[in-house]
């Protein structure tokens, strides 16, 4: 095994002594001796940085599970973490520097942020929204963004089955007053949950996998989705949010953070209510105008709800959480029968395990291989083998967690080229390739941006330098990776 080298020290020995860095206890990766220009801004200096897995620098924030970072260290990466998510002053200063930013629902990666991230290669989401990151510009700018899509689509439904009942018995406030010294046996409005109707809106991972719990409780469930989807058990789809509204006794929300989503939920929307029916929003706080439902349940049209997310949220543990922070009047925390819950549908120890092993995984294969498979922003693309891989993670997971492990299957070089998906770039792309020995090759395109990657056989340092600097010189070239 040969340490890592330095390329821009010492390009020629890249090939001659291929890289095997110290292998991963969590993987078997082929780990990569690779040169790139990550900074792959158009318009701003270029800049050479070898790719050694020691010499990738990880910034992960928002408390990213312990799983995840055994995976990156065991590759050799400098892994930084944070227990909280950074101001963007901060943020700026840190991401300017770093290859890899893991990050939760917090933080924020705007097109301003971004633009100064100039080695950043990859993005990972160790949660299920992206909403947070701009992906287009991202894309547009040779960075893969990766998440986790339902690693804790049980965790929220579980979550939500609990505030139901919650709601419907006021456990809250009965809590409460005797955390006060007030005993107060009531019967009045509180409610079984059988037979009653449960609206869900967004029946995707989480809506879904809570149909399936609600039903098994006795509740009637109906669905609003934008498109057309399979019930689960006896749900039945309604063609509009105004039928689910009428209809339901709770309204859960289960939709991602979108133009079309914000206020979905608004006072038009409360009037349509079943009067003395509840809400509960553990999607994103954009998606529910507050003010609005503070009305609702002054005025008792809504009896009850639970609110895990906010239009704005404290940075970390600690913070302090009151109204300023989302400039509402009125005080909802002085509500009756309001859950407030920190932003915590996902947050159990078995969905954060997990995330961290899918998410990190997800990282290591594309830093080390190129590989897309599941990016939210890029082309999906995959040239290496890919085995269930269970044993590897036992140490860190007894659950259902299995990884898909990239197998070193080549001994080839790999030219990553991720391009602007116009006209002609294949043809110029193969010309540059043409003399030497491709061995494989795949692109594909999601939207206006490309991805090709080839397997070159045989070639020395100086021809993968030469092939590097010829594809930097392609117009439509966003970012060009050299793995060998
Ligand atoms: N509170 C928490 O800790 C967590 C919150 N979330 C949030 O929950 C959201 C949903 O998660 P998943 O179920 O995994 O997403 P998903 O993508 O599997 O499902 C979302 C569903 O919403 C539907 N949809 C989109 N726009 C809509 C609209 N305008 N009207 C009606 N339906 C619409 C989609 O067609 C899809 O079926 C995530 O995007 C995330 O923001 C996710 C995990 C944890
Ligand atoms: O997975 C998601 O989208 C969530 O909202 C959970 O976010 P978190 O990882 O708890 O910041």
């Amino acid at each position: 095994m040969t340490n890592p080298q330095d390329i821009s020290k010492a390009p020629q020995q890249g090939l001659a002594h291929r890289m095997s860095v110290s292998a991963s206890p969590t993987t078997t990766f082929s780990p990569p001796s690779s040169f790139g220009r990550p900074n792959c801004q158009q318009g701003l200096p270029k800049q050479l940085k070898p790719f050694n897995t020691k010499d990738i620098k990880i910034l992960l924030l928002e408390n990213v599970n312990q799983s995840g970072k055994d995976i990156l260290t065991g590759q050799g990466y400098q892994v930084e973490a944070h227990k909280g998510s950074l101001p963007e002053d901060e943020l700026i200063e840190k991401i300017r520097d770093v290859h890899v930013i893991g990050i939760r629902s917090k933080t924020k990666l705007n097109e301003k942020v971004l633009r100064e991230a100039k080695n950043l290669l990859v993005v990972g989401c160790f949660c299920i929204g992206t909403n947070q990151v701009d992906l287009e510009f991202a894309a547009h700018h040779g960075i893969a963004v990766f998440n986790s899509p339902f690693a804790n689509s049980r965790s929220v439904a579980e979550l939500v089955i609990a505030e139901i009942i919650t709601l419907a018995r006021q456990l809250g406030d009965r809590s409460n007053e005797m955390h006060k010294g007030a005993w107060n046996k009531v019967s009045n409005k509180c409610w079984e949950i059988r037979g009653k109707t449960l609206g869900i809106v967004g029946y995707g991972h989480i809506g879904s996998q809570l149909s399936v719990l609600a039903e098994a409780m006795g509740m009637s469930v109906i669905y609003y989705d934008v498109v057309s989807l399979m019930a689960l058990g006896s749900a039945q789809q309604v063609p509009t949010l105004k039928d689910l509204l009428s209809q339901a006794d709770f309204v859960t929300l289960h939709v991602p953070e979108l133009p079309e989503t914000k206020d979905m939920m608004s006072a038009t929307q409360f009037e349509q209510m079943k009067e003395g029916a509840y809400l509960i929003n553990a999607s994103r706080g954009t998606v529910v105008d507050l003010p609005a439902l503070i009305n609702a349940m002054r005025s008792g049209k809504v009896a009850g709800a639970a609110v895990d997310v906010y239009p704005a949220e404290p940075r970390g543990n600690g913070d302090y959480f009151n109204n300023s922070l989302n400039g509402w009047e009125e005080d909802i925390r002085s509500l009756n029968n309001i859950i407030l819950t920190p932003h915590i549908g996902g947050s159990t120890e078995e969905a954060q395990r997990a995330i961290g092993i899918e998410v990190a995984d997800a990282l290591v294969r594309y830093i080390n291989q190129g590989i897309t498979l599941s990016s939210v922003n890029m082309p999906k693309l995959n040239m290496r083998s890919l085995t269930l891989d269970e044993p590897n993670h036992a140490r860190v997971s007894s659950l259902t967690c299995t990884s898909l492990t990239a197998t070193t299957a080549t001994d080839a070089s790999q030219i990553v080229f991720i391009h602007q998906n116009v006209p002609g770039v294949l043809r110029k792309f193969n010309d540059i390739l043409g003399s030497h020995n491709v061995d494989r090759q795949m692109s594909d395109s999601r939207g206006d941006v490309a991805y090709v990657m080839a397997d070159v056989k045989d070639v020395e340092t100086s021809d993968l330098e030469e092939i590097y600097d010829s594809l930097e010189t392609l117009s439509s070239r966003i970012l060009t990776r050299v793995l060998y």
